[in-house]
């Protein structure tokens, strides 16, 4: 199984979960976030400590799906959250050792 993190405009949540139910994603958490890429990076320094500032708002969409669908739902995202410019979001991509849903004990991807 292969967890998918995705940080992306908050605005285009939506999309991004229209297309991920259309490959038939059984669940999925969103929270919001806030953060920075390559261009916000910058800190203050302020009595000696240095601030990181401009956060920017995002929504992270955390989705575990089986191997043999990474490279779709990873195709979905892409396509509902890209606008083209700068702070578009990105996706982490990682090998997840197990689920278990807790009412059952089903474990891997039983549970998902
Ligand atoms: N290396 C990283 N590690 C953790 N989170 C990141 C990283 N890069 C980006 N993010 C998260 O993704 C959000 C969007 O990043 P963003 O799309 O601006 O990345 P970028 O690398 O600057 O790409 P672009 O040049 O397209 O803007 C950030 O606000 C942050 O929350
Ligand atoms: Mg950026």
């Amino acid at each position: 199984m292969k967890k998918i993190e995705a940080i992306i405009r908050p605005h285009l949540l939506d999309a991004v979960r229209n297309a991920l139910q259309e490959i038939d994603v059984k669940g999925m958490t969103v929270s919001e976030v806030q953060g920075y890429g390559r261009q916000r990076g910058h800190t203050e320094t302020y009595r000696g400590t240095e601030y990181q500032i401009e956060f920017i708002p995002k929504m992270k969409v955390e989705v575990v799906v089986p191997d043999d669908i990474e490279e779709m739902a990873v195709h979905a995202i892409m396509k509902a959250a890209r606008t083209g410019k700068f702070g578009d979001g990105k996706i982490f991509v990682t090998t997840l050792d197990d689920v278990i849903r807790i009412r059952t004990g089903e474990r891997g991807e039983a549970a998902l």
